[in-house]
Protein backbone atom coordinates (compact mmCIF):
# COMPACT_ATOMS: atom_id res chain seq x y z
CA UNK A 1 0.00 0.00 0.00
CA UNK A 2 1.20 3.70 -0.80
CA UNK A 3 2.26 5.51 2.37
CA UNK A 4 -0.34 8.13 2.97
CA UNK A 5 -1.43 9.97 6.19
CA UNK A 6 -4.96 8.80 6.13
CA UNK A 7 -7.19 7.43 8.28
CA UNK A 8 -7.16 3.49 7.43
CA UNK A 9 -10.72 1.90 6.60
CA UNK A 10 -12.19 -0.75 8.84
CA UNK A 11 -11.46 -3.40 5.86
CA UNK A 12 -7.91 -2.52 5.38
CA UNK A 13 -7.52 -2.62 9.16
CA UNK A 14 -9.14 -6.03 9.23
CA UNK A 15 -6.71 -7.33 6.26
CA UNK A 16 -3.88 -6.03 7.72
CA UNK A 17 -5.26 -8.01 11.61
CA UNK A 18 -6.05 -11.13 9.39
CA UNK A 19 -2.21 -11.02 8.50
CA UNK A 20 -0.76 -10.69 12.21
CA UNK A 21 -3.15 -12.02 14.31
CA UNK A 22 -1.94 -15.68 14.21
CA UNK A 23 1.71 -14.64 14.45
CA UNK A 24 1.70 -16.05 18.11
CA UNK A 25 -0.86 -18.35 19.49
CA UNK A 26 -2.34 -15.41 21.96
CA UNK A 27 -3.21 -13.81 19.04
CA UNK A 28 -6.48 -15.80 19.12
CA UNK A 29 -7.59 -14.78 22.08
CA UNK A 30 -8.07 -11.25 21.01
CA UNK A 31 -11.87 -10.33 20.35
CA UNK A 32 -12.49 -6.68 19.95
CA UNK A 33 -16.18 -6.51 20.96
CA UNK A 34 -15.27 -8.57 24.08
CA UNK A 35 -12.65 -6.47 24.95
CA UNK A 36 -14.47 -3.46 24.99
CA UNK A 37 -16.76 -4.83 27.03
CA UNK A 38 -13.88 -5.67 29.57
CA UNK A 39 -12.33 -1.84 29.17
CA UNK A 40 -16.12 -0.81 30.39
CA UNK A 41 -15.63 -2.48 33.27
CA UNK A 42 -12.57 -1.07 34.37
CA UNK A 43 -13.04 1.76 37.00
CA UNK A 44 -12.20 5.51 36.12
CA UNK A 45 -9.11 5.31 38.36
CA UNK A 46 -7.50 3.10 36.55
CA UNK A 47 -8.39 5.09 32.88
CA UNK A 48 -4.70 6.69 32.19
CA UNK A 49 -6.55 9.36 29.80
CA UNK A 50 -8.87 10.28 32.57
CA UNK A 51 -6.48 10.88 35.55
CA UNK A 52 -3.70 12.98 32.99
CA UNK A 53 -6.95 15.26 31.95
CA UNK A 54 -7.66 15.72 35.66
CA UNK A 55 -4.15 16.52 36.75
CA UNK A 56 -3.66 19.20 34.05
CA UNK A 57 -6.46 20.50 34.97
CA UNK A 58 -5.50 20.24 38.14
CA UNK A 59 -1.98 21.83 37.50
CA UNK A 60 -0.64 18.21 38.70
CA UNK A 61 3.02 16.79 37.89
CA UNK A 62 2.19 12.70 38.11
CA UNK A 63 4.98 10.33 38.68
CA UNK A 64 5.61 7.02 36.38
CA UNK A 65 8.43 5.08 37.00
CA UNK A 66 9.86 2.21 34.61
CA UNK A 67 9.17 -1.53 35.25
CA UNK A 68 8.73 -4.86 33.77
CA UNK A 69 9.95 -8.16 35.02
CA UNK A 70 9.79 -11.83 32.97
CA UNK A 71 6.88 -13.65 35.28
CA UNK A 72 3.40 -12.29 35.56
CA UNK A 73 3.04 -12.81 39.48
CA UNK A 74 6.42 -10.68 39.77
CA UNK A 75 5.49 -8.45 37.61
CA UNK A 76 2.25 -7.88 39.79
CA UNK A 77 4.45 -8.01 42.70
CA UNK A 78 6.89 -5.19 41.71
CA UNK A 79 4.01 -2.69 40.17
CA UNK A 80 2.08 -2.76 43.94
CA UNK A 81 5.55 -2.76 45.30
CA UNK A 82 6.08 1.03 43.23
CA UNK A 83 2.12 2.11 43.87
CA UNK A 84 2.61 1.35 47.42
CA UNK A 85 6.29 2.43 48.64
CA UNK A 86 6.97 4.44 45.49
CA UNK A 87 4.14 6.58 45.52
CA UNK A 88 3.48 6.31 41.49
CA UNK A 89 0.45 7.92 40.23
CA UNK A 90 1.28 5.76 36.99
CA UNK A 91 2.39 2.30 35.93
CA UNK A 92 4.20 1.27 33.44
CA UNK A 93 4.91 -2.41 31.96
CA UNK A 94 7.72 -2.20 30.17
CA UNK A 95 8.63 -5.13 27.46
CA UNK A 96 11.48 -6.95 27.06
CA UNK A 97 13.76 -6.64 24.08
CA UNK A 98 12.65 -10.10 22.55
CA UNK A 99 9.25 -8.84 21.79
CA UNK A 100 10.48 -5.67 20.96
CA UNK A 101 11.51 -7.43 18.22
CA UNK A 102 8.87 -10.07 17.56
CA UNK A 103 10.94 -12.65 18.96
CA UNK A 104 8.62 -14.61 20.71
CA UNK A 105 10.06 -17.99 20.71
CA UNK A 106 13.14 -16.27 22.62
CA UNK A 107 10.90 -14.83 24.49
CA UNK A 108 9.28 -18.00 25.90
CA UNK A 109 12.04 -19.26 26.65
CA UNK A 110 13.04 -16.53 29.12
CA UNK A 111 10.01 -17.38 30.61
CA UNK A 112 10.78 -20.85 30.98
CA UNK A 113 13.93 -20.01 32.37
CA UNK A 114 12.93 -17.68 34.52
CA UNK A 115 10.96 -20.02 36.34
CA UNK A 116 13.64 -22.59 36.78
CA UNK A 117 16.47 -19.90 38.07
CA UNK A 118 13.45 -17.49 39.70
CA UNK A 119 14.64 -14.28 38.99
CA UNK A 120 13.99 -12.28 35.66
CA UNK A 121 15.40 -13.58 32.60
CA UNK A 122 14.06 -11.39 30.55
CA UNK A 123 14.67 -7.47 30.83
CA UNK A 124 10.55 -6.70 30.38
CA UNK A 125 7.33 -8.22 30.56
CA UNK A 126 6.83 -10.28 27.75
CA UNK A 127 3.02 -9.02 27.25
CA UNK A 128 2.43 -11.75 23.66
CA UNK A 129 3.66 -14.62 25.23
CA UNK A 130 1.41 -13.94 28.68
CA UNK A 131 -1.42 -13.39 26.57
CA UNK A 132 -4.59 -11.09 27.10
CA UNK A 133 -5.49 -13.30 30.20
CA UNK A 134 -2.41 -12.56 31.94
CA UNK A 135 -2.52 -8.57 30.78
CA UNK A 136 -5.99 -8.63 32.61
CA UNK A 137 -4.97 -9.96 35.95
CA UNK A 138 -2.42 -7.15 36.02
CA UNK A 139 -4.88 -4.61 35.78
CA UNK A 140 -7.22 -6.35 38.26
CA UNK A 141 -4.09 -5.96 40.74
CA UNK A 142 -3.15 -2.99 40.71
CA UNK A 143 -4.91 0.41 41.83
CA UNK A 144 -3.49 3.19 39.35
CA UNK A 145 -3.53 3.18 35.32
CA UNK A 146 -1.09 1.02 33.30
CA UNK A 147 0.80 1.84 30.11
CA UNK A 148 3.05 -0.41 27.68
CA UNK A 149 6.39 1.01 27.30
CA UNK A 150 8.85 -0.80 24.77
CA UNK A 151 10.59 -0.09 21.92
CA UNK A 152 8.97 -1.83 19.20
CA UNK A 153 9.11 -1.32 15.15
CA UNK A 154 6.58 -3.57 14.38
CA UNK A 155 3.97 -3.08 17.83
CA UNK A 156 0.91 -4.33 15.78
CA UNK A 157 0.35 -7.53 17.53
CA UNK A 158 1.62 -6.15 20.97
CA UNK A 159 -1.01 -3.76 20.73
CA UNK A 160 -3.93 -5.94 19.92
CA UNK A 161 -2.95 -8.14 22.81
CA UNK A 162 -2.04 -5.18 24.94
CA UNK A 163 -4.97 -3.04 24.58
CA UNK A 164 -7.46 -6.32 24.61
CA UNK A 165 -5.43 -7.35 28.17
CA UNK A 166 -6.97 -3.95 29.53
CA UNK A 167 -4.08 -1.65 28.99
CA UNK A 168 -5.30 1.88 28.57
CA UNK A 169 -2.33 3.85 27.37
CA UNK A 170 0.22 2.83 24.84
CA UNK A 171 3.97 4.20 24.20
CA UNK A 172 5.88 4.34 21.08
CA UNK A 173 5.62 5.71 17.21
CA UNK A 174 6.70 4.82 14.10
CA UNK A 175 9.74 7.28 14.18
CA UNK A 176 9.99 7.30 17.74
CA UNK A 177 10.48 3.40 17.94
CA UNK A 178 12.38 2.97 14.61
CA UNK A 179 15.45 5.96 14.20
CA UNK A 180 16.63 5.87 18.02
CA UNK A 181 15.91 1.51 18.13
CA UNK A 182 16.62 -0.04 14.86
CA UNK A 183 19.32 -0.56 12.46
CA UNK A 184 17.72 -0.98 9.54
CA UNK A 185 14.16 -0.86 9.40
CA UNK A 186 12.14 0.75 6.90
CA UNK A 187 10.70 4.50 8.37
CA UNK A 188 7.98 3.62 5.61
CA UNK A 189 7.24 0.12 6.87
CA UNK A 190 7.37 1.26 11.12
CA UNK A 191 5.33 4.68 10.11
CA UNK A 192 2.89 2.29 8.01
CA UNK A 193 2.67 -0.53 10.81
CA UNK A 194 2.22 2.27 13.66
CA UNK A 195 -0.51 3.82 11.36
CA UNK A 196 -2.06 0.17 12.30
CA UNK A 197 -1.58 0.61 16.22
CA UNK A 198 -3.39 3.83 15.86
CA UNK A 199 -6.32 3.01 13.87
CA UNK A 200 -6.85 0.24 16.61
CA UNK A 201 -6.98 2.74 19.42
CA UNK A 202 -9.36 4.64 17.11
CA UNK A 203 -11.60 1.98 17.04
CA UNK A 204 -11.29 1.63 20.53
CA UNK A 205 -12.24 5.21 20.38
CA UNK A 206 -15.61 4.80 18.16
CA UNK A 207 -16.42 1.86 20.68
CA UNK A 208 -16.41 4.58 23.41
CA UNK A 209 -13.62 3.29 24.77
CA UNK A 210 -10.27 6.34 25.39
CA UNK A 211 -6.93 4.83 25.21
CA UNK A 212 -4.15 7.42 25.76
CA UNK A 213 -1.36 7.40 23.36
CA UNK A 214 2.09 8.83 24.11
CA UNK A 215 4.99 9.34 21.39
CA UNK A 216 8.33 8.31 22.70
CA UNK A 217 10.10 11.87 23.23
CA UNK A 218 13.54 11.56 24.09
CA UNK A 219 14.72 9.45 21.40
CA UNK A 220 18.09 8.65 21.95
CA UNK A 221 18.21 10.88 24.79
CA UNK A 222 21.77 12.12 24.25
CA UNK A 223 22.02 16.12 23.18
CA UNK A 224 18.58 16.04 21.70
CA UNK A 225 17.83 19.56 20.60
CA UNK A 226 14.36 20.77 21.57
CA UNK A 227 13.05 21.32 18.39
CA UNK A 228 14.35 17.87 16.79
CA UNK A 229 12.43 15.91 19.40
CA UNK A 230 9.16 18.24 18.65
CA UNK A 231 9.34 18.11 15.33
CA UNK A 232 9.13 14.24 15.52
CA UNK A 233 6.85 14.61 18.59
CA UNK A 234 4.49 16.61 16.46
CA UNK A 235 4.58 14.43 13.31
CA UNK A 236 3.79 11.32 15.15
CA UNK A 237 0.82 12.94 17.23
CA UNK A 238 -0.58 14.31 13.60
CA UNK A 239 -0.75 10.47 12.35
CA UNK A 240 -2.11 9.34 15.73
CA UNK A 241 -4.91 11.60 15.32
CA UNK A 242 -5.48 10.91 12.01
CA UNK A 243 -6.04 7.14 12.43
CA UNK A 244 -9.10 8.83 15.29
CA UNK A 245 -6.60 9.01 18.70
CA UNK A 246 -7.99 11.19 20.96
CA UNK A 247 -5.88 11.51 23.76
CA UNK A 248 -2.33 12.14 22.89
CA UNK A 249 0.70 12.74 25.59
CA UNK A 250 3.86 14.01 23.64
CA UNK A 251 7.32 14.17 25.42
CA UNK A 252 11.00 15.59 25.79
CA UNK A 253 13.89 14.25 27.37
CA UNK A 254 15.28 16.11 29.75
CA UNK A 255 18.44 18.41 28.61
CA UNK A 256 19.69 20.08 32.23
CA UNK A 257 19.70 23.33 31.42
CA UNK A 258 16.62 25.18 33.47
CA UNK A 259 15.84 27.65 31.31
CA UNK A 260 15.80 25.54 28.09
CA UNK A 261 13.99 22.67 30.05
CA UNK A 262 10.79 24.63 30.74
CA UNK A 263 10.86 26.73 27.63
CA UNK A 264 10.99 22.51 26.03
CA UNK A 265 7.80 21.46 27.61
CA UNK A 266 6.06 24.73 27.54
CA UNK A 267 6.97 25.57 23.72
CA UNK A 268 6.15 21.36 23.28
CA UNK A 269 2.25 22.01 24.47
CA UNK A 270 2.08 25.25 22.64
CA UNK A 271 3.22 23.79 19.86
CA UNK A 272 0.80 20.83 19.82
CA UNK A 273 -2.07 22.88 20.29
CA UNK A 274 -1.11 25.06 17.53
CA UNK A 275 -0.66 21.93 15.13
CA UNK A 276 -3.47 19.80 16.49
CA UNK A 277 -6.29 22.79 15.72
CA UNK A 278 -4.35 24.17 12.64
CA UNK A 279 -5.33 20.67 11.01
CA UNK A 280 -8.50 20.09 12.01
CA UNK A 281 -8.18 17.59 15.05
CA UNK A 282 -10.38 19.72 17.78
CA UNK A 283 -11.14 16.77 20.03
CA UNK A 284 -7.87 15.57 21.02
CA UNK A 285 -6.90 15.97 24.98
CA UNK A 286 -3.23 16.97 24.79
CA UNK A 287 -0.57 16.35 27.81
CA UNK A 288 2.67 17.08 27.92
CA UNK A 289 5.67 14.00 29.73
CA UNK A 290 9.10 15.30 30.94
CA UNK A 291 11.80 12.36 30.88
CA UNK A 292 13.97 12.61 33.73
CA UNK A 293 17.81 12.68 31.99
CA UNK A 294 18.02 10.01 29.99
CA UNK A 295 21.82 10.05 28.96
CA UNK A 296 24.59 8.73 31.04
CA UNK A 297 24.21 8.86 34.78
CA UNK A 298 26.52 9.01 37.80
CA UNK A 299 27.43 5.29 39.20
CA UNK A 300 27.53 6.90 42.47
CA UNK A 301 23.59 6.35 44.41
CA UNK A 302 23.85 9.76 45.79
CA UNK A 303 24.94 11.56 42.63
CA UNK A 304 22.43 9.62 40.69
CA UNK A 305 19.75 11.25 43.43
CA UNK A 306 20.75 14.57 42.64
CA UNK A 307 20.47 14.01 38.88
CA UNK A 308 16.66 12.67 39.30
CA UNK A 309 16.04 15.64 41.93
CA UNK A 310 17.04 18.17 39.31
CA UNK A 311 14.54 16.05 36.46
CA UNK A 312 12.11 16.46 38.79
CA UNK A 313 12.22 19.91 39.94
CA UNK A 314 11.99 21.52 36.06
CA UNK A 315 8.90 18.58 35.57
CA UNK A 316 7.41 20.61 38.63
CA UNK A 317 8.38 23.91 36.87
CA UNK A 318 8.04 23.48 33.64
CA UNK A 319 4.08 22.61 34.59
CA UNK A 320 5.26 18.70 32.65
CA UNK A 321 1.73 16.53 33.16
CA UNK A 322 3.42 13.67 34.37
CA UNK A 323 7.53 12.87 34.69
CA UNK A 324 9.13 9.92 33.78
CA UNK A 325 11.41 8.43 36.87
CA UNK A 326 14.55 7.37 36.81
CA UNK A 327 16.45 5.71 39.64
CA UNK A 328 19.84 5.06 41.58
CA UNK A 329 20.26 2.04 39.54
CA UNK A 330 20.29 3.59 35.87
CA UNK A 331 24.35 3.61 35.47
CA UNK A 332 23.95 -0.05 36.58
CA UNK A 333 20.82 -1.51 34.61
CA UNK A 334 17.57 -2.98 35.34
CA UNK A 335 16.39 -1.51 38.73
CA UNK A 336 15.78 -3.44 42.11
CA UNK A 337 12.08 -2.77 42.86
CA UNK A 338 13.18 -0.99 46.05
CA UNK A 339 15.60 1.16 43.66
CA UNK A 340 12.67 2.33 41.64
CA UNK A 341 10.93 3.05 44.51
CA UNK A 342 13.32 5.30 45.83
CA UNK A 343 13.40 7.09 42.73
CA UNK A 344 10.13 7.74 43.16
CA UNK A 345 9.61 8.74 46.16
CA UNK A 346 12.84 11.30 45.75
CA UNK A 347 11.20 12.51 42.64
CA UNK A 348 7.46 12.90 44.86
CA UNK A 349 9.30 14.69 47.44
CA UNK A 350 10.84 17.40 45.36
CA UNK A 351 7.40 17.36 43.17
CA UNK A 352 5.77 17.66 46.21
CA UNK A 353 7.91 20.83 47.32
CA UNK A 354 7.38 22.68 44.06
CA UNK A 355 3.81 22.11 43.45
CA UNK A 356 2.45 25.35 44.62
CA UNK A 357 5.60 27.26 42.68
CA UNK A 358 5.81 27.97 39.05
CA UNK A 359 8.59 29.94 37.04
CA UNK A 360 8.14 33.11 35.76
CA UNK A 361 8.63 33.08 32.13
CA UNK A 362 10.40 35.58 32.54
CA UNK A 363 12.06 37.36 29.17
CA UNK A 364 14.95 34.97 28.74
CA UNK A 365 12.79 31.78 29.21
CA UNK A 366 10.50 33.71 26.70
CA UNK A 367 13.01 33.96 24.02
CA UNK A 368 13.88 30.28 24.81
CA UNK A 369 10.27 29.36 23.86
CA UNK A 370 10.17 31.35 20.76
CA UNK A 371 13.93 30.07 19.96
CA UNK A 372 12.71 26.30 20.05
CA UNK A 373 9.14 27.15 18.11
CA UNK A 374 11.23 29.15 15.18
CA UNK A 375 13.78 26.20 15.05
CA UNK A 376 10.80 23.66 15.33
CA UNK A 377 9.01 25.26 12.42
CA UNK A 378 11.66 25.56 10.26
CA UNK A 379 11.88 21.81 10.55
CA UNK A 380 8.29 20.82 10.31
CA UNK A 381 7.47 23.51 7.29
CA UNK A 382 9.93 21.47 5.48
CA UNK A 383 8.77 18.26 6.46
CA UNK A 384 5.28 19.45 4.48
CA UNK A 385 6.73 20.47 1.64
CA UNK A 386 8.78 17.47 1.31
CA UNK A 387 5.64 15.38 1.45
CA UNK A 388 3.66 17.73 -0.87
CA UNK A 389 1.30 18.10 1.79
CA UNK A 390 1.50 14.91 3.52
CA UNK A 391 3.30 14.18 6.48
CA UNK A 392 3.60 10.48 6.75
CA UNK A 393 5.76 11.08 2.90
CA UNK A 394 7.20 14.18 4.14
CA UNK A 395 8.41 12.69 7.35
CA UNK A 396 10.18 9.42 4.94
CA UNK A 397 11.63 11.82 2.80
CA UNK A 398 12.88 14.32 6.07
CA UNK A 399 15.12 11.41 7.24
CA UNK A 400 16.26 10.30 3.86
CA UNK A 401 17.16 14.50 3.59
CA UNK A 402 18.56 15.02 6.81
CA UNK A 403 16.24 17.62 7.64
CA UNK A 404 15.05 15.35 10.82
CA UNK A 405 18.03 14.42 12.28
CA UNK A 406 18.49 12.51 15.49
CA UNK A 407 21.86 12.37 17.34
CA UNK A 408 23.70 9.64 18.05
CA UNK A 409 20.62 7.33 15.81
CA UNK A 410 21.51 3.48 15.41
CA UNK A 411 19.17 3.65 12.32
CA UNK A 412 21.59 3.60 8.73
CA UNK A 413 18.54 5.84 7.38
CA UNK A 414 19.38 8.84 9.80
CA UNK A 415 22.20 11.17 8.32
CA UNK A 416 23.79 11.60 11.42
CA UNK A 417 25.41 14.88 10.10
CA UNK A 418 23.90 17.71 12.23
CA UNK A 419 25.87 17.79 15.26
CA UNK A 420 24.65 18.86 19.02
CA UNK A 421 27.14 20.49 22.01
CA UNK A 422 26.27 22.39 24.68
CA UNK A 423 27.00 26.28 25.09
CA UNK A 424 28.52 28.07 28.26
CA UNK A 425 25.29 27.47 30.11
CA UNK A 426 24.74 24.02 29.36
CA UNK A 427 21.79 24.42 26.90
CA UNK A 428 21.71 22.37 23.63
CA UNK A 429 23.09 24.25 20.95
CA UNK A 430 23.75 23.18 17.51
CA UNK A 431 27.55 23.02 16.41
CA UNK A 432 26.50 21.54 12.58
CA UNK A 433 23.12 22.03 11.04
CA UNK A 434 24.03 18.98 8.46
CA UNK A 435 21.14 19.32 6.59
CA UNK A 436 18.42 20.85 8.82
CA UNK A 437 17.57 23.46 7.44
CA UNK A 438 17.05 26.69 9.66
CA UNK A 439 17.28 29.86 8.98
CA UNK A 440 20.52 32.00 9.02
CA UNK A 441 19.63 34.42 12.31
CA UNK A 442 18.98 30.76 13.91
CA UNK A 443 22.16 29.50 12.72
CA UNK A 444 24.23 32.64 13.91
CA UNK A 445 22.42 32.22 17.12
CA UNK A 446 24.18 28.88 17.78
CA UNK A 447 27.30 29.84 16.32
CA UNK A 448 27.39 32.68 18.49
CA UNK A 449 26.29 30.54 21.89
CA UNK A 450 29.69 28.22 20.89
CA UNK A 451 32.01 30.21 20.40
CA UNK A 452 31.18 32.07 23.47
CA UNK A 453 31.72 28.63 24.85
CA UNK A 454 35.26 28.48 23.73
CA UNK A 455 36.50 32.07 24.24
CA UNK A 456 35.57 30.97 28.08
CA UNK A 457 36.69 27.11 28.18
CA UNK A 458 40.02 28.56 25.98
CA UNK A 459 39.68 26.24 23.02
CA UNK A 460 38.31 25.87 19.65
CA UNK A 461 34.44 24.84 18.86
CA UNK A 462 35.07 21.61 18.11
CA UNK A 463 33.73 17.95 18.18
CA UNK A 464 35.64 16.85 21.23
CA UNK A 465 33.13 19.66 22.85
CA UNK A 466 30.33 17.10 21.67
CA UNK A 467 32.31 14.22 23.30
CA UNK A 468 33.08 15.81 26.43
CA UNK A 469 29.53 16.49 26.79
CA UNK A 470 28.02 13.17 26.20
CA UNK A 471 30.00 11.99 29.43
CA UNK A 472 29.73 15.22 31.78
CA UNK A 473 26.87 14.26 33.74
CA UNK A 474 27.88 10.74 34.06
CA UNK A 475 31.20 12.29 35.61
CA UNK A 476 29.21 15.04 37.34
CA UNK A 477 29.02 18.01 35.82
CA UNK A 478 26.43 19.33 32.81
CA UNK A 479 29.00 21.28 30.61
CA UNK A 480 32.07 19.05 28.96
CA UNK A 481 34.68 21.74 30.52
CA UNK A 482 38.20 20.98 29.16
CA UNK A 483 39.84 19.92 32.36
C1 LIG B 1 13.89 4.42 27.23
C2 LIG B 1 14.33 3.18 27.90
C3 LIG B 1 15.57 3.37 28.74
C4 LIG B 1 15.22 3.45 30.22
O1 LIG B 1 14.36 2.37 30.59
C5 LIG B 1 14.86 1.76 31.76
N1 LIG B 1 14.43 0.36 31.75
C6 LIG B 1 14.54 -0.50 30.72
N2 LIG B 1 14.03 -1.70 31.07
C7 LIG B 1 13.59 -1.58 32.35
C8 LIG B 1 12.95 -2.46 33.27
N3 LIG B 1 12.68 -3.73 32.92
N4 LIG B 1 12.64 -2.00 34.50
C9 LIG B 1 12.93 -0.72 34.84
N5 LIG B 1 13.53 0.18 34.01
C10 LIG B 1 13.84 -0.26 32.78
C11 LIG B 1 16.36 1.95 31.68
O2 LIG B 1 16.95 1.86 32.95
C12 LIG B 1 16.44 3.36 31.12
O3 LIG B 1 16.30 4.27 32.17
Amino acid sequence: MELRNKKLTVDEYRAIRAEIIDTWPTGKDVDFEEAVRYHESIPEEKVFSKKLIRAKQEGKTLIQPRAGVALVDKHIELLKFLEDQGGADLLPTTIDSYTRQNRYEEAERGIRESVAQDKSMLNGFPAVNHGVAACRRLIENIRNPLQVRHGTPDARLLTEIALAGGFTSYEGGGISYNIPYAKSVSLEKTITDWQYADRLVGLYEEAGISINREPYGPLTGTLVPPCVSHAVAIIEMLLAAEQGVKNITVGYGQCGNLVQDVAAIRSLDELAEQYIHAYGYDDVAITTVLHQWMGGFPQDEAQAFAVISWGSAVAALSKATKVIVKTPHEAIGVPTKEANAEGLRATKQVISMLADQSLAITPNVQAEIDLIKAETKCILDRCFELGAGDIAVGAVRAVEAGVIDIPFAPSRFNKNKMLPARDHEGAIRILDAGGVPFSKDILDFHRQKMEQRAKFEGRQVSFQMVIDDIYAISKGRLVGRPR
